[in-house]
């Protein structure tokens, strides 16, 4: 399965943080990840594999949000940053909006992408 990562510059921190605590889910051989351009290179540099995309501006969550309405992705971690402004902010209601459409996991902040991880290990692992 395929799980999109996607962070705004006050929020990639956050990401590559939340990520290390899900490090061994996140090497389970049924995963990969997809991110938006910066965002994958700060989750590279973390130690992960990931296919870069376009960065979100020059249409990176666009092409995410293609690939949700393809159903090529599983899930949706978007850490939006709600106190800065974006200039692509269409494309990323775009993304929003298909994730509702086609019914998929989508998590805006850590704490919901936590509880979907966490279900997630459940699906893998057992445990
Ligand atoms: O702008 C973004 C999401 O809307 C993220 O893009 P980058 O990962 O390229 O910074």
């Amino acid at each position: 399965m395929k799980i999109a990562l996607i962070a705004h510059d006050g929020k990639k921190a956050d990401m590559v943080h939340f990520l290390s605590g899900f490090k061994q889910l996140l090497h389970h051989a049924d995963i990969t990840l997809c991110a938006t351009g910066t965002t994958g290179t700060h989750i590279e540099k973390a130690g992960f594999q990931v296919e870069k995309l376009l960065s979100g501006p020059l249409g990176g969550d666009a092409q995410i949000a293609a690939m949700a309405a393809q159903k090529e992705i599983a899930i949706v971690v978007f850490f939006r940053d709600p106190l800065d402004k974006h200039p692509h902010e269409p494309d990323v209601q775009m993304l929003l909006r298909l994730c509702d459409v086609h019914n998929i996991p989508l998590a805006t902040n850590p704490a919901t992408a936590d509880l979907i991880f966490n279900g997630l290990q459940l699906k893998l692992h057992g445990n």
